[in-house]
């Protein structure tokens, strides 16, 4: 039986957390002195909203189908994603049969690449990609899991991200992944507060916690290179985006020159099959971590975790709720998953896109079964307050 044809695509912007989860109120982990490349400002080092990390917001993107039934997704995008969404993406899809994911995607790429291959255009296409499979879901009356193959296990397992590894531990997650508070214009003192972090953590969990820094492109290959070789006497397990994403070069040498047994990672402010192409020929990463609502969506995200599949590099998606759970449940080479935590002081599990997704699940005790609701099984809370700036 033919599915409807797609009757509308429609692009909303919210404030206030959600996908955006870095647009938080004051006193927040997240924004706490957090190394990044503004750090060797000083007047941008102690929040990374004094230099806009939340000045996009978020994007909701919801297709409409002709018979009445709804997809949407949520990724970070606000305004200059709906213009792009609507302006632009909108005309590959309307009057479109919705199974049409791969030509869908194809003509929103290409039509695109002239000013788009990353950042901001592809996050705006990734959240009409998510949005589709939502779509899909709901039209078949399936979870997203099973249109991708099926589950290869009854539950995720995760790891937190968060200040609180020590508190992580007690909530059953099976790993902390610290953000990293200080980067090179804080020169030796700076690194010597770091590892006492790394100390402070390492005591309190005992030797098996996994123990991660995130240094969020702060760093450079010399300072990298430096911590993770002191890091190693305190079992750090892997460092994260240590480097500028497009320093394939220095990620490359970095992995050469970790001690032994230190994984390296990175990828989340990468995108596209070919993004992360260089990434996995030259070597530069133990594990990749693209972001499903950044990286061009679920259809792209299948053909990325296939390249390091091949190459026996595991696929571990940067935190991104349901978006990536749907995933990660169906995949081999991706055998645990990333909770954020956004509670202000990381001391409880709270949901990841809270407040716009309604029914979204959390771990309980580091675990998650999913539902089989169709699409990624949540609904979108129409109370958040959705502005559509560019409505035709
Ligand atoms: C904690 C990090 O600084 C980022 O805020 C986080 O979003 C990301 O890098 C992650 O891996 O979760
Ligand atoms: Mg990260």
């Amino acid at each position: 039986m033919p599915f409807p044809l797609i009757r509308q695509v429609r692009a909303y912007v919210v404030r206030g957390g959600g996908a955006d989860y870095h647009d938080q109120g004051e006193g927040h982990w997240i924004d706490d002195h957090i190394a990044t490349p503004m750090s060797r400002y000083p007047e941008y080092r102690q929040s990374r909203q004094s230099f806009g990390i939340n000045v996009l917001g978020t994007l909701v993107v919801e297709i409409e189908a002709a018979d009445g039934t709804v997809g949407f997704a949520v990724t970070t995008g606000g305004e200059p994603a709906a213009y792009i969404v609507e302006k632009h993406l909108a005309r590959f899809l309307e009057g479109r049969d919705p199974t049409e994911i791969e030509k869908i995607w194809d003509q929103m790429y290409f039509s695109t690449q002239y000013y788009g291959r990353k950042g901001l255009v592809v996050n705006a296409l990734s959240g009409v990609d998510l949005a589709l499979w939502d779509l899909l879901g709901k039209l078949r009356g399936e979870p997203v899991y099973h249109l991708l193959g099926g589950k290869v296990r009854d539950e995720l397992t995760f790891y937190a991200t968060g200040a609180r590894p020590d508190l992580a531990q007690k909530m059953g997650f099976i790993g902390g992944k610290m953000p990293l508070h200080h980067g090179p214009a804080e020169g030796e003192e700076g690194l010597r507060k770091n590892l006492e972090e790394l100390a402070t953590m390492r005591e309190r969990t005992g030797e098996d916690f996994w123990l991660m820094f995130d240094c969020w492109m702060a760093l450079d290959l010399n300072y990298a290179t430096k911590l993770t070789h002191k890091a190693h006497e305190y079992g750090l397990k892997w460092i994260e985006e240590a480097l500028s994403p497009d320093d394939y070069w220095g990620y490359r040498d970095l992995k050469k020159n970790a001690p032994k047994g230190m994984l390296v990672t990175t990828g989340e402010h990468e995108a596209t099959r070919w993004g992360f192409r260089m990434l996995l020929e030259m070597e530069c990463c133990d594990i990749i971590q693209p972001d499903v609502g950044w990286c061009g969506g679920m259809t792209e995200l299948v053909k990325i975790s296939n390249l390091a599949d091949s190459r026996g590099v595991l696929c571990i998606p940067h935190g991104s709720s349901v978006y990536s759970y749907h995933f990660v449940v169906t995949r081999h080479n991706s055998p645990f998953a990333e909770f954020l935590m956004m509670a202000p002081k990381a001391d409880e599990v709270v949901p990841m896109f809270h407040p716009q997704l309604i029914g979204e699940p959390v771990p309980v005790n580091g675990k998650l079964k999913l539902s089989d609701a169709p699409g990624f099984g949540v609904e979108l809370n129409r109370e958040v307050g959705l502005h559509r700036p560019y409505a035709r």
